[in-house]
């Protein structure tokens, strides 16, 4: 597989990759068209902040499986078009987080203490001691807005600080903030009134975008501001604006709306504003440590594990995957025969799991199925765009689980529906990994699923089967193997055949035209 590296990633990582025997290679000047032209063959993406990773991009790259972002935000990322595009995102949620904590507790000492501006003083040779009288962190109060993972590091140190903490958060509990020693607030405005120094650490969405302006500084009053989230959460000109000319005391900014930073940029032009280039995870350990999960992730996917990071898929626990993988074949294989046999539109899916299935997580099985129910669509559908394209046409997906079961270990029904018809079908694995379809709507069968398959529907009466063989034998289609069910004597049958071959649209006319035959179709599976 071949992986583009866009954005200045730790080396370990791509050892990892290398070492699994794929082609690396890294671009980290490209951008518009170069870097579309450089996706053009890639099967996976890696990126930090520096890449938009776009609609665009998506489209110009067929092969793609997976964007992984070494890092946390992905807010660079168009996830909708990937997953439209059936291509996975994960980010590394966990290995840089203590890096940018600790870069955050360095900005608010650095514009308490005015240490940057002391130091260029002091390089310049003035030795400017009288000009700078700093506050402490000690005994004041920390607003902290987001108590997610960046904001938990952050609040564990500075309240060994002695600072006090209040927290606006939406969406966690006050039990939680509780075992952080904070006070949680319902609005954004009553964090930054109690706050002498207010964080920010929330993800940069359309709901975030903008959530500290020219009000909310003014709720601030004479406290500092430190951003190590992202640009676009403050309103830069009303920040430069309360600095320069109160009532905001300072700020400190790793992140800015527009990276890198403009040299026009108002921020530059405060004394009171401090600012670094985007450096909050940049440290070796961070670096190694996503470096190292995105490669992970990366190879996951090639492996078609579950990527456990995933934004826009279905995950699962790595230990409980070997269980679940062989009824995601299953899933898939039953999806594929129900859509193929309902033969037309489809307005409702849904898939039952009974036996030991139904305890483990099965989402991932779920998409794997409807994966199989849209396979004859003209365009990709994988477990990432499946549930996705469900919810796009208004198709109506429903799981119902059991313990209980009649007679295999584990079970898999996918039911498709359109208004009065619909079909089940129900695959299950013998000797714990050799699939089989075992019912197809109310006839119970024994089928191997794999390579071309006829069902046909027919009188049960004398001759058919022979009918059959003889039809597809004058067509050169040799029969691999054959079951066959019934209702009753002489009522109605199913044959279900696997074949060495495709079956000519003339030969199912064929053998419709004799009237003991009711219905062929023919389904296409991987091979065995
Ligand atoms: N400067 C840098 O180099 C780095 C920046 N980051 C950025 O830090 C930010 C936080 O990252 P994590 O803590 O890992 O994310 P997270 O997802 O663990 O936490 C985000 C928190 O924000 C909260 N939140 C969401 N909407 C909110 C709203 N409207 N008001 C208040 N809180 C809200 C969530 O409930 C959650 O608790 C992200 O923007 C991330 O991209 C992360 C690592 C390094
Ligand atoms: O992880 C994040 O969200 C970051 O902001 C780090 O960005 P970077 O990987 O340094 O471009």
């Amino acid at each position: 597989m071949k992986v583009l590296v866009s954005d200045p990633v730790a080396d370990a990582g791509m050892e990892l990759l290398r070492e699994a025997g794929h082609e690396v290679e890294t671009g980290y000047d490209l951008d518009g068209d170069a870097l579309l032209e450089a996706v053009r063959d890639v099967n996976a993406l890696i990126v930090r902040s520096g890449t938009e990773v776009d609609r665009e991009l998506f489209e110009a790259a067929p092969n793609l499986v997976i964007v992984g972002r070494a890092g946390v935000g992905v807010d660079n990322i168009d996830i909708d078009a990937a997953t439209d595009h059936g291509v996975i995102v994960a980010n590394a949620p966990q290995g840089n987080i203590r890096a940018a904590a600790e870069h955050t507790v360095a900005m608010a000492f650095a514009v308490a203490r005015s240490i940057p501006q002391a130091h260029d003083r002091l390089k310049d040779g003035e030795w400017a001691k009288g000009d700078y009288l700093g506050r402490e962190l000690n005994n004041k109060t920390l607003g902290i807005v987001g108590l997610g993972r960046v904001g938990q590091e952050v609040a564990k140190r500075l309240d060994s600080f002695g600072m006090d903490l209040v927290v606006f958060d939406p969406y966690i509990s006050e039990e939680r903030a509780g075992q952080f020693g904070a006070e949680l607030v319902d609005e954004v405005h009553e964090c930054l009134e109690r706050a002498d120094f207010a964080t920010i650490h929330t993800p940069l969405l359309p709901e975030t975008e903008g959530m500290i302006g020219a009000e909310e500084l003014e709720s601030l009053g004479d406290g500092y501001l430190v951003n190590v989230a992202r640009g676009g959460l403050v309103d830069e000109d009303a920040l430069a604006e309360a600095v320069a000319n109160g009532p905001v005391k300072g700020a400190a900014l790793d992140v800015f709306a527009e990276e890198p930073l403009p040299a026009d940029s108002p921020l530059l032009d405060v004394d009171d504003i401090v600012v670094t280039p985007h450096l909050g995870a940049s440290t070796e350990a961070a670096q190694e440590n996503v470096a190292i999960d995105t490669a992970r992730q990366v190879l996951a996917a090639f492996n078609e594990e579950p990527v456990m990071s995933a934004l826009n898929a279905p995950s699962m626990d790595e230990s409980a995957f070997p269980r679940v993988k062989p009824y995601i074949d299953v899933a898939e294989t039953a999806g594929r025969i129900a859509a193929q046999l309902l033969g037309e539109r489809i307005s409702s899916v849904e898939v039952h799991y009974e036996g030991e299935i139904a305890d483990e997580e099965i989402d991932l099985v779920t998409a794997s199925a409807l994966k199989g129910v849209f396979s004859q669509l003209e365009y990709e559908v994988n477990a990432v765009n499946a549930p996705q394209l469900a919810e796009d046409r208004g198709i109506e997906v429903t799981e119902s689980k059991t313990r209980q079961t009649e007679d295999f270990q584990s079970l898999v029904r996918v039911t498709v529906e359109d208004g009065d018809s619909s079909m089940s079908v129900e695959g299950t694995l013998f000797a714990g990994d050799d699939p089989r379809i075992v019912r197809i709507d109310d006839y119970r069968v024994d089928a191997r699923p794999y390579g071309h398959m006829l069902v046909a529907r027919n009188r049960d009466e004398p001759g058919v089967i022979g009918l059959v063989g003889t039809v597809l034998g004058e067509s050169n289609v040799n029969i691999a193997g054959m079951f066959n069910a019934r209702e009753t004597i002489g009522g109605e049958a199913i044959t279900v055949y696997n074949l060495d071959g495709p079956v000519p649209t003339e030969t199912l006319q064929r053998l419709l035209a004799d009237d003991r035959v009711i219905e062929v179709t023919t389904i296409t599976l991987d091979e065995a």
